[in-house]
């Protein structure tokens, strides 16, 4: 299914990478509905943890700041190799580091106040993580 979300996980549907994986558009087809398919590098020291880590601490997130983890897939295929990929919804304004930090035209600079609301709204993400929310979060060094 993600195979084919992803058109075979084609460099065209490409996004991003983190530390630990690399993140490709795709599109669920009964659905038509757009998702962020992030697999991990499982050869890197860390990621299966951080799979981990991250499939607990979001699953019963729902909070207007943190994006909506929609399902974690975990396979092995019959030659022993394994997959893991975490299934988002897909953000649509692209990466928070690149509106922080534009290289190109000013048009594209935010101003004081919208970066105030960022700021606001990241920790307001970060008060509901450590005080509201039940479930146990990791941290992955
Ligand atoms: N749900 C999403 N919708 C759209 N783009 C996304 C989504 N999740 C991640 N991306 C893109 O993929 C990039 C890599 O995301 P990823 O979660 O792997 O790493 P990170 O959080 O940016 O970095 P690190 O894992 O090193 O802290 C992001 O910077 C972003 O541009």
């Amino acid at each position: 299914m993600l195979l084919q979300a992803t058109a075979g996980f084609s460099s065209k549907n490409l996004i991003g990478s983190g530390s630990f994986g690399s993140v490709y558009k795709g599109t669920l087809d009964q659905e038509e509905r757009l998702v962020a398919v992030k697999v991990l590098y499982l050869q890197k020291k860390g990621a299966s943890k951080s799979f981990l880590a991250e499939c607990n601490a979001l699953k019963g997130i729902r909070h207007r700041n943190l994006v909506k983890l929609l399902t974690c897939c975990s396979s092995t295929d019959y030659n022993g190799n394994d997959f893991k990929a975490l299934v988002f919804e897909f953000l649509t304004n692209g990466s928070l580091e690149k509106w922080l930090h534009p290289e190109g035209s000013e048009n594209q600079r935010l101003h004081f106040l919208q970066r105030l609301n960022i700021a606001i709204d990241v920790a307001s993400a970060l008060y509901y993580l450590h005080n509201e929310c039940e479930l146990p979060l990791f941290i992955v060094i």
